[in-house]
């Protein structure tokens, strides 16, 4: 019998009779006879497509290298490559709008509106594209670690990259869990090398990525940069953690010390050092993406994380380099055909260069990935393009709470279709292309969360310092890793600080290992006047931003925000 000797992870089950030998086939059936018939209904061809669930790593390499076009590299990672789009389309996100949950969505600028019929037909079209394949994959597994809070998501999809990469970033079943699966609560449809028809009602394009909260449903057409899914997987977990389980949502990752137990929460839009910043050797890492802060505590939404390759090296970034081994998903990194080696200098197919590793890969991590532990530090992570803002500040509950609102930084290159160099940008929420519910909702959460149970907050700019990009230089990351350490050791909590000028914020006068200067950019600008320039423009920037939210705040937090007299 194969499934004995099995990772406790993954179960190899092939549904289809033609392909499975006998054994497999009689234990396949007796199962998973409820998830036959669920295929059956949705629409899937049984006698024509082999079915593979929670296919066997080493299947789905196989599978990958033979099909695909994937890479074995050197370090035992598989290297694949996911075509045109190699970020997100935000621009092509949709939600449906239906009577389940049209009056709690957000209909801002970020979601856009897609009717139910047009969800059909597009779902209609992934399901007849997959019918096409030989072989269509199925990963069943959770998202979120807390049993109480979890859901139960299927991802179907007919690139054994796509079904490896959720096999990495979602929850993985034990064997028995499998077994037990049952209805899946969310399930996602993925036939991202299928187009849309630009033709459909209310298409703009050939990409569409979809949900659907009354089916609890998600479609991908015309893309198959994998991010879209984990982001999907956290699109709903945004929607269903504060209006299902009155817990909050977070676009952050999560560490906890290994001495005091202390948590600590770092928001930040993609490419702000999420990632980076929460791998660290003197801390246990709970996630590196998406977290609820519950009323118990803060567990992690995935079972992976998914890290930017772009200039990795060993010596910088220890944990996330040797994370890249077997079973490890290289994506679209160019390699030495020589000697099958990651070249991570390389960005010739995009910036945006990942790699998605399950999270036991790193070290030091968490596992179970949660915490009965309320946080002690809150980090609001944000790429200044400008080279104005401090390094680091210390926030007040009002300045934490308008920040968190405003969501000041900067779009990385890559990350999303079509941005090419650092774009200042609001993103609120530190996660504005997957917000679903008003901003003010999670906010409020947030601040009443806090000051329940006094968390510090602090704002670290990973961005540019003493200057404009293309002058000035993004701060180095050992600064971050020194005032990072600092947030944790105490020492920025008895610092002596001074004010910075008309964003009110408070900065340290010292932090040691980090110079003077850097520590405030009003001393590394050469040209004051251009300083002065900069500060007030950016000033100006956010006063215009928040407009979209004053009227949703109290006053204190409004008065929170730069001043320009
Ligand atoms: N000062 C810094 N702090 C954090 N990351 C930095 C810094 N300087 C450069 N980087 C680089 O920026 C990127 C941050 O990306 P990542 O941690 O994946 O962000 P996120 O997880 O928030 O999307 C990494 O490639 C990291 O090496
Ligand atoms: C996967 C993403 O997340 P992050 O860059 O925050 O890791 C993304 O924004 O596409
Ligand atoms: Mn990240």
């Amino acid at each position: 019998m194969v499934l004995g000797r099995q990772s406790p992870y993954t179960t190899p089950h092939i549904l289809h009779k033609n392909y499975a030998q006998a054994s497999d086939d009689q234990f396949a059936s007796k199962l998973i006879g409820s998830d036959l018939e669920y295929f059956s209904q949705a629409g899937f061809d049984m006698d024509r497509i082999h079915l593979k669930r929670n296919a066997p790593v080493a299947q789905l390499y196989e599978d990958a290298i033979r099909n695909e076009g994937a890479i074995l590299s050197s370090s035992g990672a598989l290297i694949n490559f996911s075509g045109k789009k190699t970020g997100r389309s935000p621009k092509d996100k949709r939600i449906v709008y239906e009577d389940t949950s049209k009056d709690e969505i957000w209909w801002g600028s970020v979601n856009i509106k897609m009717d139910e019929h047009t969800f059909e037909i597009n779902r209609e079209r992934a399901i007849d594209y997959l019918n096409t394949r030989e072989n269509v994959y199925v990963f069943d597994g959770y998202a979120g670690w807390d049993p109480k809070y979890r859901i139960k998501v299927r991802v179907i999809c007919a690139r054994a990259y796509h079904a490896l990469f959720m096999n990495n970033m979602l929850i993985r079943p034990t064997e028995e869990e499998l077994a037990n699966f049952g209805d899946p609560d969310f399930i996602i449809y993925n036939a991202g090398q299928f187009p849309a028809n630009r033709f459909t009602k209310g298409m703009s394009s050939t990409t569409s990525v979809e949900i659907n909260f009354k089916r609890m449903e998600m479609v991908i057409l015309g893309t198959e940069y994998a991010g879209e899914m984990k982001k999907g997987v956290f699109s709903v977990m945004h929607y269903l953690q504060p209006v299902k389980f009155g817990q909050l949502s977070l676009h952050s990752s999560a560490n906890v010390g290994m001495e005091k137990g202390d948590v600590t929460l770092f928001f930040g839009l993609s490419g702000t050092g999420k990632t980076t910043l929460s791998a660290d050797p003197h801390r246990l890492l709970i996630g590196d993406d998406e977290h609820v802060w519950s009323d118990t505590g803060v567990f992690n939404i995935e079972g992976g994380c998914y890290a930017k390759c772009i200039n990795l090296s060993q010596e910088k970034e220890p944990e996330i380099f040797n994370a890249i081994r077997f079973g490890s998903i290289l994506e679209n990194v160019v390699y030495d055909p020589a000697s099958r080696t990651p070249d991570y200098d390389d960005v010739s197919i995009t910036e945006n260069t990942r790699c998605a590793y399950p999270i036991e890969y790193i070290p030091n991590a968490q596992i179970p990935c949660l915490v009965e532990r309320q946080p002690s530090n809150i980090i609001m992570l944000t790429c200044d393009a400008f080279g104005v803002l401090p390094p680091v500040s210390k926030l007040t509950a009002d300045q934490a709470s308008y920040h968190f609102l405003a969501g000041y930084t900067s779009k990385t290159p890559g990350t999303e279709d079509g941005v090419l160099e650092p774009i200042p940008t609001f993103s609120t929420c530190y996660s504005a292309p997957f917000i679903v519910l008003h901003p003010g909702r999670y906010a409020e959460m947030l601040a009443d969360r806090m000051s329940k149970h006094n968390v510090s907050c602090w704002l670290i700019n990973t961005g540019w310092t003493g200057g404009k990009f293309g002058t000035g230089k993004r701060c180095p990351l050992s600064y971050t890793r020194r005032i990072v350490d600092a947030v944790h050791s105490g020492e920025l909590l008895n610092a002596e600080y001074e004010n910075f000028g008309v964003f009110g914020l408070q900065i340290p006068t010292k932090v040691e290992g980090v110079p003077r200067e850097v520590l405030n950019p009003a001393l590394a600008w050469a040209d004051k006047e251009a300083f002065e320039r900069e500060v007030r423009k950016l000033a100006g920037m956010f006063q215009k931003a928040f407009t979209l939210y004053e009227g949703d705040v109290q006053e204190s937090v409004r008065d929170a925000g730069p001043k320009l007299e």
